[in-house]
């Protein structure tokens, strides 16, 4: 964990580290990714199963891949009445808020009589990744089919690992309550190539969206273009302004939430008050003694922790916009007016009330999120990453003699003829038919 201040000679120098060490990650894992989609490529199921044999320690066969029907059923059938309403309390909410994005077509007439619009369009199919190998995340099952199914998208086919074989029944309860219509026991780079690529088993998706770990979020990086994906949501991060008048406990535990979901995880406390940084500080540390996951979290927190003490609130967005965190907590007493200096975060918690953590389970905004600094250009998952926009112009002989010389014109200018022709030729018909005297 790093501890710097903002009045300190060497902070920018500092600081730049963070900001580079939050950019940096994946570089490692680019080699590796790119053999495995190479080899997903070239012998499809027997490699998917080879490397999930590999990786998950899973034996598993071309006649195994996907959980049948029996094996959801039973799933369902073993989880506690309590979580099952739990799960529908989540995906209402999270229904409600992603029903409330969905966008209306466009369409006018302009001056010269041209209708113009764009028309919304669902994706025929998608491919979601649920994150399974240090945790389980049927939250994330949610997160992924629900506005994919929102949106209208008619196949959603489902990758997760089940290291050793081991799933937790209440992913299968997830995907069965959000409608996924197909699930495959993969993970990893091999389970977004098998998505992006296609084998004998998996039908090959039009764009695969998902958080996952660093394997994952360079494998889609890496079979983008093929397939479209949605934001790179990697190792999660969060941002946690917060003033003297927070519990120091409750913070340290803001942090250490994000921290205990992966040791490349980053949890950030910024505040005007030194004395809390400390006080924050010692409670992540008493935590640590006694959190089931805290080999996880410590492992994160020693590495990529930090602590900014800064002279203000003010300076404590400023840093924040720099770090463009996936989560932005402001636990402050007006955070409203420091919302309205927020300019790159993929989701903000506003208030001592509304932690990351209800986010992740039931607020009903998306929790995959644009991490390692894409909130800068990426947005979180959306009804708009399974939906595309076609434009559509339509237009009679009018429309055409008012623009079409200018389109001719500029069709010239670049050398191409045909398209020049292609409008002209209509101009002469007009002018000819607009020549002959009506008959009758
Ligand atoms: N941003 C979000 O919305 C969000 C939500 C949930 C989880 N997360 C993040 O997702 C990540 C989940 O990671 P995870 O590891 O638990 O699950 P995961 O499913 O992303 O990764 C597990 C897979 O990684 C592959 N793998 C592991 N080690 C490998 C190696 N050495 N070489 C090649 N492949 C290897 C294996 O194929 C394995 O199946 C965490 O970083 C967590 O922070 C993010
Ligand atoms: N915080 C994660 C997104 O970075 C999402 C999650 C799922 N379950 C718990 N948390
Ligand atoms: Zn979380």
């Amino acid at each position: 964990m790093k501890r710097l201040d903002t009045r300190d000679a060497d902070f920018e120098t500092a600081f730049a580290g963070l900001l580079s060490g939050r950019e940096e990650q994946g570089q490692e894992v680019n080699k590796p990714v790119a053999d495995i989609l190479a080899s997903i490529r070239k012998d499809g199921d027997s490699a998917l199963c080879a490397l999930t044999q590999r990786f998950d320690h899973l034996p598993v066969t071309p006649q195994t891949l996907a959980f049948g029907p029996e094996e959801i059923a039973q799933a369902r059938a073993q989880v506690a009445p309590d979580l099952l309403d739990a799960l529908d309390v989540a995906a209402r909410r999270i229904e409600a808020f992603h029903k409330a994005q969905i966008p209306s077509d466009m369409r006018y007439t302009d001056d010269v009589g041209m209708t113009l619009g764009m028309r919304w369009i669902p994706l025929d199919a998608v491919g979601l990744y649920v994150p399974g190998g240090k945790a389980a995340y049927p939250s994330s099952v949610l997160m992924n089919a629900i506005p994919a199914k929102v949106a209208g998208v008619g196949r959603l086919a489902m990758c997760v690992p089940t290291p050793s074989g081991v799933i937790n029944p209440l992913v299968l309860a997830a995907a069965e309550r959000a409608g996924v219509s197909e699930i495959y026991r993969v993970g990893g780079a091999q389970a977004v190539g098998a998505m992006a690529y296609g084998t004998a088993t998996i039908r090959p998706v039009d764009r695969i969206v998902g958080p996952g770990n660093a394997y994952v979020a360079e494998a889609k990086r890496q079979v983008f273009g093929h397939v479209g994906i949605d934001s790179i949501a990697g190792p999660s991060d969060v941002v946690v302004i917060a003033d003297s008048k927070s519990d120091p406990r409750v913070i340290a535990l803001d942090l250490l939430a994000q921290a205990e979901h992966d040791e490349l995880a980053q949890a950030t406390l910024i505040t005007p008050d030194a004395g809390f940084a400390d006080a924050v500080i010692a409670a992540v540390e008493a935590e640590l003694h006694v959190l089931s996951r805290a080999s996880i979290a410590g492992a994160s927190w020693r590495s990529t922790g930090a602590v900014l003490i800064v002279r203000d609130l003010n300076e404590a967005v400023s840093l924040a916009n720099h770090l463009a965190p996936e989560h932005l907590e402001l636990m402050v007493d007006d955070p409203e007016a420091l919302f309205a200096q927020v300019r790159h975060a993929g989701a903000a918690f506003l208030g001592r009330f509304c932690p990351e953590a209800v986010g992740d389970y039931v607020g009903g905004p998306n929790h995959v999120l644009p991490t390692s600094r894409t909130a800068r250009f990426a947005s979180g998952l959306s009804v708009y990453d399974f939906l595309k926009r076609t434009t559509f112009l339509s237009g009679g002989p009018e429309a055409l003699r008012q623009i079409g010389p200018a389109a001719v014109a500029l069709a010239h200018a670049e050398g191409l003829e045909a398209h020049a022709l292609s409008i002209s030729a209509r101009l002469d018909a007009l002018d000819a038919q607009a020549a002959t005297p009506a008959n009758g």
